[in-house]
C-alpha cells in the first residue's frame, strides 16, 4: 500500500512558548504532521518548499532505505538541496514496524522547527509483545529564540559565538517562557500553544503506549510523569526486554516507547515534566500536564514539580543506557567477531582559529557535491581521497586532560567500507578545550542499525574491553549516547549499498563538524534520480 503526503514547508511566525519566532511548518504545524504507515507499506511525500528564499532536504531518521540511497534527504551525502519553490518527491519503503522520526537534514534548519514523527504499524494480525489501551506519542525539543541563521554565523565565526542553552523546551511544540520584561509584540501570550500547556489525557485505570522521541538541537533530556513508573518497551523501532523507570533519559534522536498505567489518585492531575540533563543548562524544565479524565485539564496539580535529577550525575544516565537490551524471542544476535575496527575519538579542538570537533583530528564539512553522485559516477576529484584516520594515538593522547590538538584538519575525506563485512566503531569521549569538561554525545547512523555491544568509562583498552563486550542480547539502535569521558562500542554490518553519514546529533556539533561518512557496496547502487542532482558538479548528470 502506499500512504501519499502532499507537504508545503513555509516560514511561519509561530509562539510556540509565547515568544514569536520565524517558524519553519509543514501544512501549518510544527511539529509537522506524523506518517502513519504499515509494515511495508510505501511512503511519498511529495514536499513543496515554500520557503522563499531557503533550500530544505529532509531526513527519515531510523528509516534505513534500502534500495533507495537517494532518499535518505541529507543534503550534502544523498542528495542535492531542494531549492526554494520547488517540488520533491521522497519514495521509500517503511520495511520495519516502531516509532521513527523525520527532520530537516540541511544547515540548521531542524532547530527551526521542521520535524515529526514516523509511527509504523505490524502487520494485520500481528500483535506486540505487550498490551495496552491507547497510544500516544509525543515529540520532545528545544527550543532558541534566535534565529539558525544567527547561530550559524556565530557558530562559523573566527570570533566564535556560542548558542548557549535553549530558552524553552517544548513537549510536541509547547512551552511557556516567561514573557515578564519582554515587549508584548514579541510575546503573544494568547497563542494555544503558549496558554494551553501539552495535556496527556487519560482515563483511569487505563494503560498507555507512550511513545517519546526527542529532536532536539542540543539538550539531553530527562523525562518523568510525576508518581508513575514507566515500562520502557521499544526503542529506536526495536523491543527492549521490559525495566521500569521513574525517569526516563533520551538523547536527541532517539525514540523509546514506555507503557504508563494510570493507576494514581484519579482526583486530581500530574505533572509531565522534562528536565535538562548533562549540562550545567539555565533552561527552565518543560511542564505538561497528564491529565485524568474527568479532570479539567488546566486544573493545575497540588504540588510543585518536582526538580529532576542532577545534571551533572552520569552514573544513572550510564545505568540505563546500559539496561537496555533487545527483548526475549526478539534478539538478533550480532556476529561473533568484526573485520574491522575504527576507535573514534571525539575532541573539540581549534582549527585555523576556528572552534571545531573532530574525529581522530580531522574535522568534518560536507562537499559541495553530493558523495552518492561523485561516487556512482567516480567523479573523485570532488573530495578529499586521503582516507581518515581507524584510530588516534592511544599511547599519548590524555582523554581526562584539554588538548589543543595541534595537528587537527578539516576535511569531507570518507571511510569506505568493504561490503557485506563487520564494522566494530568504538566512540571515545574526551575533555573538551574546557578544564574539566566532558560532554555528551548521541551519535546517530542513516541506513542502518548498530548492536549496542558495551559501554565502558575512562578509555577504551582495544586488548582487554572487547572480552566483556555483549554479544547474547545486544539492542539495536540507530542513535546512542557516548556518556562523558567514556566510550561506546557499536558493530554493524555493511550491507546497505549507498553512501551514509554517523554524526552527532547535537545540530551545532554537526556543523562545527562531528561526524563521518561510510560509503559501502557503491557499484551495487541503481540508477540515481534525476531530482537529487543539479548542485555543485552533478549539474551534468541530469537526464534529459
Ligand atoms: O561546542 C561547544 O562549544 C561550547 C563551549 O565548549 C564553548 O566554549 C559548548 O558547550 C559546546 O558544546
Amino acid at each position: 500500500r502506499t500512504r501519499h503526503y502532499k507537504w508545503e514547508v513555509k516560514y511561519e511566525l509561530k509562539s510556540p512558548d509565547c515568544y514569536k519566532k520565524p517558524t519553519i511548518t509543514i501544512n501549518g504545524r510544527s511539529p509537522g504532521p506524523t506518517i502513519e504507515a504499515q509494515q511495508g507499506d510505501t511512503v511519498v511525500v511529495e514536499l513543496k518548499n515554500s520557503l522563499v528564499t531557503e533550500n530544505v532536504a529532509i531526513h527519515w531518521h531510523g528509516i534505513r532505505q534500502i534500495g533507495t540511497p537517494w532518499f535518505d534527504g541529507t543534503e550534502g551525502v544523498t542528495q542535492c538541496p531542494i531549492i526554494a519553490g520547488d517540488t520533491f518527491i521522497y519514495r521509500f519503503d517503511v520495511d520495519r514496524p516502531g516509532t521513527y522520526l523525520y527532520h530537516a537534514h540541511y544547515g540548521m534548519q531542524r532547530e527551526s522547527g521542521l520535524y515529526g514523527f514516523i509511527r509504523v504499524s505490524l502487520p494485520n494480525g500481528v500483535l506486540e509483545p505487550y498490551s495496552y489501551d491507547y497510544d500516544r506519542s509525543i515529540l520532545l525539543t528545544d527550543w532558541y529564540h534566535k534565529s539558525a541563521a544567527e547561530h550559524t554565523a556565530g557558530l562559523t565565526s573566527d570570533s566564535f559565538v556560542w548558542v548557549g542553552e535553549p530558552q524553552s523546551i517544548l513537549l510536541h511544540g509547547r512551552g511557556r517562557f516567561n514573557c515578564s520584561g519582554i515587549a508584548s509584540e514579541q510575546c503573544n501570550q494568547t497563542s494555544t500553544e503558549c496558554s494551553s500547556p501539552h495535556t496527556l489525557i487519560v482515563v483511569p485505570g487505563k494503560t498507555y503506549r507512550l511513545r517519546i522521541g526527542s529532536l532536539t538541537s542540543l539538550a539531553a533530556l530527562s523525562f518523568e510523569i510525576e508518581g508513575h513508573n514507566m515500562t520502557v518497551v521499544e526503542t529506536d523501532g526495536h523491543n527492549v526486554e521490559p525495566f521500569v523507570v521513574q525517569n526516563l533519559f533520551i538523547y536527541s534522536g532517539e525514540t523509546y516507547s514506555v507503557l504508563v498505567t494510570a493507576n494514581q489518585d484519579p482526583s486530581r492531575n500530574y505533572w509531565t515534566n522534562v528536565k535538562v540533563v548533562s549540562r550545567n543548562s539555565s533552561t527552565p524544565n518543560g511542564l505538561g500536564i497528564f491529565n485524568y479524565y474527568p479532570n479539567h485539564p488546566r486544573k493545575q496539580p497540588p504540588t510543585i514539580p518536582s526538580t529532576g535529577p542532577a545534571w551533572d550525575d552520569v552514573a544513572p544516565r550510564l545505568a540505563q543506557s546500559r539496561a537496555i537490551k533487545a527483548r526475549q524471542g526478539y534478539i538478533h544476535t550480532p556476529p561473533p567477531l568484526t573485520d574491522r575496527l575504527i576507535v573514534m575519538l571525539n575532541t573539540q579542538n581549534k582549527v585555523n582559529n576556528f572552534v571545531r570537533w573532530s574525529v581522530n583530528n580531522v574535522s568534518f564539512n560536507l562537499p559541495h557535491t553530493p558523495y552518492l553522485i561523485s561516487l556512482k559516477h567516480n567523479m573523485l576529484h570532488v573530495f578529499d581521497q586521503t582516507p581518515p584516520p581507524n584510530g588516534y594515538d592511544f599511547k599519548t593522547y590524555d582523554i581526562f586532560n584539554q588538548s589543543e590538538n595541534k595537528n587537527a584538519t578539516t576535511s569531507n575525506s570518507i571511510y569506505r567500507l568493504n561490503f557485506n563485512t563487520t564494522v566494530d566503531i568504538v566512540l571515545q569521549n574526551a575533555n573538551t578545550m574546557n578544564f574539566n569538561n566532558s560532554e555528551t554525545h548521541p551519535w546517530h547512523l542513516h541506513g542502518h542499525d548498530f548492536w549496542v555491544i558495551g559501554y565502558g568509562t575512562g578509555k577504551f583498552d582495544m586488548f582487554k574491553d572487547p572480552a566483556n563486550y555483549n554479544l547474547v542480547d545486544p539492542i539495536m539502535k540507530n542513535t546512542v549516547p557516548v556518556h562523558p569521558y567514556g566510550w561506546t562500542a557499536l558493530r554493524f554490518r555493511a550491507d546497505n549499498p549507498g553512501v551514509w553519514a554517523f554524526h552527532c546529533h547535537i545540530e551545532s556539533h554537526f556543523l562545527m563538524g562531528m561526524g563521518v561518512v561510510f560509503e559501502e557496496g557503491i557499484e551495487q547502487v541503481g540508477e540515481l534520480p534525476n531530482s537529487i542532482m543539479g548542485c555543485g558538479d552533478s549539474k551534468r548528470f541530469l537526464k534529459p
